[in-house]
């Protein structure tokens, strides 16, 4: 699901960009005839590209089409550029130097197709540009020879396809990035088990599933008995070993359709989709025995777990309440003795 306020911000953002273009234009509108003599043209492209522009914030801000956003922000930045080229000498215009900047823009704006097609487009412009170099107005009234104009267009090709490339490859370093951070958010640091976050993403999906289809599902919570005397006696780095070790055990004895969390401290969480409370009952006494029959740590400490169970009743049922009723049998199977599992009530 997109991020509420990430698409507010790209809203935002991309509003003040347009905003920003706006005042450009203007700003050069004005102030070019005190800088130069221009050829009414470019007065008369001002006046287009302002329209253009006027007409993309008006779209935008309106936010009625918000997926097309970024293709029209993109078209339109062309259809700014390519009238100005045009007059201007095409290749040889001091504008074309602009167009390896499309790219990039068109990558870092929208994504891999954006500026894939931007810089298709602005390739076969540019070789028909360069053809038809003769048939292009120049209304400065300069002349360029036909090896200028091949050249220019030779390079300004090679330009855009380097622009083209780093565009890609940003985009593959920046989806890298992305998705180490996002999974680095989600992961406890210690046991590489997801985290609270990374579990809450999958419990509220699988247990919306289970509602819908009405497919059983249980929960369970699982304690390490007496883990403080473990630190107090052999310190935090051998607790933390231990952590790790039982983290590797519990991962080890459930299935690929179950997910396994840090839940706190000493404390795991195992979601079970598609599972009954009997078959749940099951693969917590697995655990448990597998626990109590391993040896952690250099030590070789022994360990014990203790495990609630709950399972959801039904659409009015909540992840809450599911958890509260699996740690109130938690807390009954610690007060019954531990190493041992208790059922929802
Ligand atoms: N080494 C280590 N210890 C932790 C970590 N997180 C929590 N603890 C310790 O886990 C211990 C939990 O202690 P208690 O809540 O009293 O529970 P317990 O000693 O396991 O006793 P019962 O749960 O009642 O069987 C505390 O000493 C915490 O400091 C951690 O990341 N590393």
């Amino acid at each position: 699901m997109p991020d509420l306020s990430q698409t507010k911000l790209n809203h935002k953002l991309t509003l003040r960009i347009i905003e920003m273009t706006l005042v450009t234009l203007v700003f050069s509108l004005l102030a070019r005839p005190i800088l130069a003599e221009l050829h009414p043209y470019y007065f008369w492209i001002a006046i287009f590209d302002i329209i253009i522009t006027s007409s993309l914030y008006l779209v935008v801000r309106s936010n009625k089409w918000p997926k097309w956003h970024i293709s029209l922000s993109l078209i339109s930045s062309l259809i700014i550029i390519l009238p100005m080229l045009s007059i201007s000498g095409g290749v040889n215009s001091q504008v074309a130097f602009f167009l390896p900047l499309y790219p990039i823009v068109g990558a870092l704006i929208g994504g891999r197709l954006e500026s894939r097609l931007m810089s298709l487009f602005l390739i076969v412009a540019v070789l028909f540009a360069t053809i038809f170099n003769h048939s292009i107005i120049n209304v400065s009234g300069e002349y360029y020879a036909d090896n200028t104009s091949y050249l220019r267009g030779f390079w300004l090709i090679l330009a855009i396809m380097f622009s083209a490339i780093f565009g890609q490859f940003f985009l593959n370093r920046y989806t890298e990035l992305t998705k180490k951070l996002t999974a680095e958010n989600l992961q406890d640091p210690l046991t590489e088990l997801l985290n609270r976050r990374g579990l809450n993403l999958h419990f509220s999906l699988e247990l919306e599933q289970a509602k819908e289809t009405k497919s059983p599902f249980c929960l369970m919570l699982i304690d390490i008995d007496y883990f403080k005397k473990i630190n107090d006696q052999y310190g935090h780095d051998v607790g933390d070993t231990c952590l790790i070790e039982v983290a590797d055990r519990l991962n080890k004895g459930i299935q690929s359709h179950h997910y396994l969390a840090r839940f706190g401290g000493e404390e795991f969480i195992i979601v079970l989709p598609n599972t009954h409370l009997l078959e749940a009952e099951k693969i917590a006494e697995q655990l448990r025995q597998t626990i109590e029959d391993s040896h952690f740590s250099h030590l070789k400490l022994p360990i014990t777990i203790t495990l609630g169970i709950a399972r959801l009743h039904g659409e009015r049922d909540n992840a809450l309440k599911i958890i509260k009723r699996a740690d109130k049998a938690l807390y009954r199977g610690k007060e019954k003795g531990r190493n041992r599992i208790e059922l929802e009530n």
